[in-house]
């Protein structure tokens, strides 16, 4: 009686951190939205490191939290191969162009794959599908009077692929001595060009993406005031196409072969790419959502939405941005060559670990530094002791002999334990809701953080209430002992459920410990703790699964 009534009271709507949650699993959080969920194409000038993992692996989190809510997700990533930055790299090496970008292309798609990123499709901008979408895309702006030719004057950044204003550069003296001038907010050298090219009419579209802008598609929302100042400043024309004398790998402008099309509006023509756009019966689009980086901000936010509108076509449904990883402070990247290789950390650490480990310490609104002393405590003490820990106490054989899920019984509970019991039940019980308040709004750190917590303190409601001795006690104790086990299992397997999206093998490993069946790992069809709300719970007396010895061995000392 007493746990029915408290329980009704867990289940009251509460508020964490001035958030108000829900208890349980929402109807909302289960809708079937059909969406598409994508990372930018990457720049193939050189191999993939941590940071396009990154990326790639929030998008993947994306996608299978998606499922596990039991909607329709695509997901796509893949290459971005046209463009000045390829053709200088290719020309180095005495390769052409296309056989440099397949090499390269193809590391992406192996580390992806290492990694376990399960990607629905896989666009490379050489394809005939995605040529053929992007000069779709360009005749459509065309009929709708959004190209005109016209005279381009202003700063051009090679390295960004990036038009600026004045105001976005900067002077600077460089190592030689001499003065260059190079982009305020990449650091990266910017030359002067003049040039006649094609124009798109961005300026016109400014109250359109500001009025699109009022949706907040920016998560965190704090790049949402960043995108609101730049659409107050100035917003002039884009220049969206090269002469094929300075720049000949590229899409062909299809009316005027003598012209290439700008390379970000070739690049962020992708996502229409893997939504079928080539196709002749492509249906328009339905919510889409973006992850990036914040370097790739104004492309995505400012022109990605201007184009489509232009098109007639939805603009975004969300854009998820993060920061980046740098090593010693500075931005890990290619050209920098102070990158992290993401397949030497894999074997370091395994997939999954590397997989906690960029998501766990992550954070979207601030750059992390990468550091291999971090990556051990880490994982050494929220996968090998906390999580590997408590598993290997309440599946153990010498704790729970007949490997099952024991029984719960409510008339067990000693009132020493009534306390504790009702503030676990009650951060396990809105756990699920805590979680998808943090993806949704793209903090996936933060849901691994809740998580983790709540996997301590399991962890100190076995050790206080020690079923280990209590199953060799009288009657009453035996019964109270299953029940810690009972709920200790649970908690298990509330915790593989919600980890699948983030490390896909360890959530595995332990839901077929706890000989969870694949219907039954789903949010929709967990059930968790139906025994204590005093439901049907089919786990009650369900045999485990077989014993998978350590969950994640500890990692030796860094020497
Ligand atoms: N250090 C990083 N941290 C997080 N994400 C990154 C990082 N570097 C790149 N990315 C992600 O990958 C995308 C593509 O990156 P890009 O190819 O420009 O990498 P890069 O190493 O900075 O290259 P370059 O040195 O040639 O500019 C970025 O827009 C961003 O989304």
């Amino acid at each position: 009686m007493w746990l029915q009534r408290n329980l009704r009271e867990l289940c009251m709507p509460i508020r964490i951190n001035s958030v108000p949650f829900t208890t349980r699993i929402s109807n909302e959080m289960l809708q079937p939205h059909s969406h598409i969920i994508t990372t930018p194409i990457f720049y193939v000038n050189a191999a993939p490191h941590l940071g396009h993992v990154y990326s790639v692996l929030q998008a993947d989190v994306q996608h299978r939290y998606s499922m596990l809510c039991g909607k329709k997700t695509t997901f796509s990533t893949g290459t971005d191969e046209h463009g000045m930055k390829v053709q200088q790299a290719a020309t180095v090496l005495g390769s052409n162009p296309y056989t440099f970008c397949t090499a390269v292309s193809q590391q992406f798609r192996t580390v992806f794959d290492v990694l376990g990123i399960a990607y629905t499709d896989f666009v490379r901008s050489s394809e005939l599908r995605h040529v053929q979408a992007v000069s779709n895309f360009w005749l459509t702006l065309e009929e709708k009077g959004y190209i005109y030719k016209g005279i381009y004057r202003g700063w051009y950044c090679i390295s960004d692929e990036a038009f600026l204003s004045e105001g976005q550069t900067m002077e600077k003296t460089d190592p030689e001595g001499n003065k260059i001038r190079i982009s305020v907010e990449s650091g990266h050298q910017v030359h002067w060009m003049s040039e006649e090219n094609y124009m798109f009419r961005l300026s016109s579209l400014r109250p359109l993406v500001l009025r699109w802008l009022q949706s907040e598609p920016l998560r965190p929302f704090h790049f949402h005031r960043v995108v609101h100042q730049w659409l107050e400043d100035e917003l002039p024309d884009l220049s969206v196409s090269r002469h094929r004398n300075r720049l000949a790998w590229g899409i062909p402008v299809p009316s005027d072969p003598s012209h290439v099309i700008y390379v970000w509006l070739d690049a962020l023509v992708n996502y229409l790419t893997a939504a079928g756009y080539s196709e002749p019966h492509f249906v328009p689009w339905g919510p889409s959502t973006h992850v990036l980086g914040k370097d790739i901000l104004r492309f995505h936010a400012i022109y990605w939405p201007a184009f489509l509108l232009a098109a007639g076509l939805p603009p975004p449904r969300a854009l998820l941005v993060h920061s980046h990883w740098t090593c010693g402070g500075v931005k890990m990247s290619k050209s920098l060559h102070n990158v992290v290789d993401p397949i030497e950390c894999m074997k370091r650490y395994t997939r999954d670990g590397l997989r906690y480990f960029l998501l766990r310490n992550g954070a979207p609104e601030r750059d992390c530094d990468f550091n291999h002393f971090a990556v051990h405590t880490l994982l050494n003490s929220e996968l090998a002791d906390s999580l590997g820990g408590l598993l290997n106490r309440c599946a153990a054989q010498a704790i729970n002999p007949k490997q099952h899920f024991p029984h719960y019984h409510p008339a067990s509970v000693p009132s020493s334990a009534y306390d504790q019991l009702q503030n676990l039940l009650g951060s396990l019980l809105e756990l699920p809701t805590v979680v998808h308040h943090w993806v949704e709004s793209f903090h996936v750190n933060k849901a691994l953080e809740a998580i983790d917590a709540r996997v301590r303190d399991t962890n100190a409601f076995f050790q206080s209430q020690a079923p280990w001795k209590l199953v060799k006690g009288d009657e009453k104790d035996v019964a109270w002992g299953n029940s810690v086990l009972y709920l200790t299992l649970e908690a298990m397997r509330l915790y593989g459920t919600l980890l699948q999206p983030a490390v896909p093998g360890l959530a595995k490993a332990i839901l077929d410990r706890l000989g969870v069946s694949p219907v039954h790992r789903t949010l929709k069809d967990g059930h968790f703790f139906n025994a204590v709300l005093g439901l049907n719970c089919f786990f009650q007396g369900q045999s485990l699964g077989p014993d998978i010895g350590l969950l994640f061995p500890r990692l030796e000392k860094i020497l």
